[in-house]
């Protein structure tokens, strides 16, 4: 099993505000710049997803949440000082909380943990994205390039903590595409097709998809 080599730059452990999961990435993302802890350009290399017109408003309320987040905890001011002092120049806009929020929605991977023994990981490998197992949710570099696939031959796996791992599902050829599942494999084609069509953009064109199966 190989260590992947790319670090985990964001994690979120709250899991009572799951339905803030993306914007609290973001913030986490913007702390991180604040801090000097990451570049506010250090996501634009990864593929966004499509934001519908009717999501545009809920989006631009949760900018302005942040906003107002920032001010109340006063860390504008430490902002502006950074702005002013020439250490920062001003990412936190409107363009800037879309960009990232439109990445972090189609890369951002959730976390499951597993025991250590062989069962626990094959279980991992083979259970549903229904299981409510995550403990959070989290975006990963070199992760985020991998495409999918309703026959993965690839698995990511997390063992007592977030660091990422990837396991092999079958012997893999040299030369071979590593592919994973971004969903439950065992759903039928409709409904695979319907849910990567509607929750990440795209039409699925892997061997199965396109076997028919
Ligand atoms: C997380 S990114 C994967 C990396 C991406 N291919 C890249 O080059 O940056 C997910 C995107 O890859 C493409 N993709 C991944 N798996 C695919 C598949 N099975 N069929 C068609 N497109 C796929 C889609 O455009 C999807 O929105």
């Amino acid at each position: 099993m190989m260590a992947l080599t790319a670090a985990v730059i964001l994690q979120q452990e709250n899991q009572k505000e799951r339905e803030l999961k993306y914007p609290l990435l973001v913030k986490r993302l913007a702390c991180m710049v604040m801090s000097g802890t990451a570049l506010a350009d250090c996501l634009d290399i990864l593929q966004p997803a499509n934001i519908h017109p009717e999501m545009v408003q809920e989006i631009e309320q949760e900018f302005d949440l942040l906003k107002f987040a920032f001010v109340k905890a006063k860390i504008e001011d430490a902002l502006l000082e950074c702005i002013l002092s020439g250490s920062l120049s001003e990412f936190l806009t409107k363009n800037w909380y879309f960009g990232v929020l439109a990445r972090i929605r189609i890369n951002a991977f959730r976390i499951e943990t597993v025991g250590r023994s062989y069962e626990d990981l094959l279980a991992s490998a083979s259970s549903s994205v229904a299981v409510d197992s995550a403990v959070g949710n989290a975006l990963y570099m070199l992760p985020s390039f991998y495409n999918h696939d309703c026959d993965p031959n690839v698995h990511i796996i997390w063992i007592d903590n977030a660091d990422a791992k990837l396991k092999a599902l079958r012997d893999i050829e040299t030369g071979e595409e590593l592919r994973i599942c971004y969903i439950d494999a065992s759903m039928d084609r409709e409904a695979r097709q319907s849910l990567l069509s509607q929750g990440f953009g795209f039409h699925c064109n892997c061997a199965r998809c396109l076997s028919g199966d």
